[in-house]
């Protein structure tokens, strides 16, 4: 007989947000049960973050072998073993495995059960394996899943995406990367550091979500290294080679002819859909969108007993915006205080190229569609900071963006370690603090960190060395 399950808590997916809210809800004392049809981490650990995290350091260190010599220190251009990068791949996957395994969670006192969950009502759930389950509330962390464009012959061509590659690494050949936003770059400089020559095929222009005076810096750094990146590349279509690897037939921008590239592999990074097929929504009387499932500011959906967090939900796709809205949602379904809302104002989001790219808040062009000319930049270039210098990661700047009386709206670093050097703006945004706040402060020397105060900083100099605090400077040394 069909087994019955009763709980107070029911998550679907054990990703980043449905980790976190089950961890929450148990930990809090509140029968939870998780229901996981594949791997336990989801995305970010199996297939997104963590391998193509691990990959890129694997690519820094061939970058640092073969650009050793301007340091003195002699090296030849590196070896790389791609069946040694592969076991680099796993040994990081199985280290942070056990964060999120089923044996760690049922240790929380989560019964996790490993098969595909769908509604069959309001506050039920079936099991592929015949389970049937009632909650009094239900949250929906389904995730997402790469979208195939639709670009004519894709469905003859051999296909990689993030779920494939990084079981079969494509090295040494000519990889064609459709798409030049996060996953796209980070592959790109990942796979042509160790060693594969690269095309980025992108239709609109690199990292089109991000200020594109940062991402120049990015865009010059990826050609200096020998990535071929072609911006508004129209693909006409894809055609198979005899024998393996693929052609890419775009329209030239400038003469409108055609132009075809030949490569031995085909990654498509072209965005993503999330995952609503087969989970029954319907039954639930819950609503979604090409975008995901509809929520309202407290991620609950058009069912009041069901919520969703993550990429699922519609909203920014990043590991730490699960975890965020997974807190929020614990929150809203335990406690009975006035509901918490999301709020995004204050979402860092780093594409971990080399230099990284990092911001928070809003981007110049944002804040001026926002404030109009009431917007004032403020600049520091990483050229002129003494350990960038040392480390000779020279390339990139701070750029802070705030209002006329030194408000932070918005910070963006692209340089080495910018993943790093974001958090306190993070923190500063969150807090409301002007860029003030950051001119009092010592700042350790020599960091890469001192950027930041030294923007700030150059906010403010023309005030401090004007006529004006030069007379008052001058009228007081008459006291003296
Ligand atoms: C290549 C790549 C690199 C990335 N790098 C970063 C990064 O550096 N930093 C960052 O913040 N973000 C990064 N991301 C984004 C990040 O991985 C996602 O935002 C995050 O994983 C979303 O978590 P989630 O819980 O919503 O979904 P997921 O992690 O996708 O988890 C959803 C889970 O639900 C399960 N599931 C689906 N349907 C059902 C069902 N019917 N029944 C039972 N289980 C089901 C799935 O099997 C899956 O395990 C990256 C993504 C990719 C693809
Ligand atoms: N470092 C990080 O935090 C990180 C890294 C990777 C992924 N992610 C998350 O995963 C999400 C998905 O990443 P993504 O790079 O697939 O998606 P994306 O939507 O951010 O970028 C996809 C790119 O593909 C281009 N594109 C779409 N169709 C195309 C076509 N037919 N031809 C050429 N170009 C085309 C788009 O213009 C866009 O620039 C990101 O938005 C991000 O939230 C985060």
């Amino acid at each position: 007989m069909a087994e019955t399950i009763d709980t107070d808590i029911l998550v679907i997916g054990a990703g980043s947000g449905g980790l976190s809210v089950a961890a929450g809800t148990a930990q809090l004392g509140r029968p939870t049960v998780l229901i996981e049809k594949d791997r336990m981490g989801g995305d970010c650990l199996n297939t997104g973050c963590v391998p193509s995290k691990a990959l890129l350091a694997a690519a820094r260190v061939a970058h640092a072998v073969r650009t050793a010599g301007r340091f003195g220190v002699a090296a030849g251009p590196p070896v790389v073993d791609p069946a040694a990068v592969q076991a680099h791949l796993r040994g990081v996957i199985a280290a942070i495995a056990p964060n999120d395994s089923v044996e760690r969670f049922t240790g929380l006192g989560v019964r996790v059960l490993k098969a595909a969950a769908r509604f069959t009502g309001p506050d039920t759930v079936e099991t592929e394996a015949g389970q049937r389950l009632r909650a009094r509330r239900i949250v929906v962390a389904t995730g997402s899943r790469p979208a195939l464009p639709p670009i004519p012959g894709i469905e003859s061509v051999p296909v990689l995406t993030n779920e494939t590659i990084f079981d079969r690494l494509p090295l040494g050949g000519h990889l064609l990367i459709v798409g030049g936003g996060p996953i796209g770059v980070e592959m790109a400089q990942a796979f042509c550091r160790l060693g594969t020559r690269v095309t980025v095929l992108e239709r609109a222009t690199l990292l089109p979500k991000d200020d594109p005076e940062l991402v120049a810096v990015v865009r010059a750094t990826l050609r200096e290294e020998g990535v071929e990146i072609v911006e508004g590349a129209e693909i006409l279509r894809l055609e198979p080679v005899p024998g393996g690897g693929v052609v890419a037939v775009l329209r030239e921008a400038i003469s409108g002819g055609e132009r075809r590239i030949e490569g031995t592999d085909l990654l498509v990074a072209a965005g993503r859909l999330p995952t609503v097929q087969g989970l029954g929504l319907d039954a639930a009387g819950i609503a979604w969108t090409a975008k995901g499932i509809s929520v309202d500011a407290h991620l609950r959906t058009t069912n009041r007993r069901v919520y969703a967090v993550g990429d699922v939900a519609g909203g920014p796709q990043f590991t730490h915006v699960a975890g965020y809205q997974a807190g929020l949602v614990v929150r809203n379904m335990l406690f009975r205080l006035a509901p918490a809302r999301a709020d995004y104002t204050a979402l860092p989001r780093v594409t971990y190229t080399a230099p990284e790219l990092a911001q928070v808040g809003l981007t110049e062009a944002e804040a001026r569609e926002r404030y109009g000319d009431g917007v004032r930049v403020s600049r520091w270039p990483l050229h002129e900071n003494d350990r960038a210098q040392a480390e000779r990661e020279t390339a990139g700047l701070a750029k802070l963006v705030l209002d006329r009386r030194g408000r932070i709206l918005g910070a963006g670093i692209v340089g080495a370690q910018a993943g790093e050097l974001i958090q306190p703006w993070v923190l500063a945004l969150s807090r409301r603090l002007s860029a003030r706040a950051f001119t009092g402060i010592m700042a350790p020397y020599p960091t890469l960190g001192e950027v930041g105060k030294r923007a700030a900083g150059a906010f403010y100099s023309p005030a401090l060395f004007s006529d004006r605090t030069r007379r008052l400077v001058r009228v007081l040394s008459w006291f003296g």
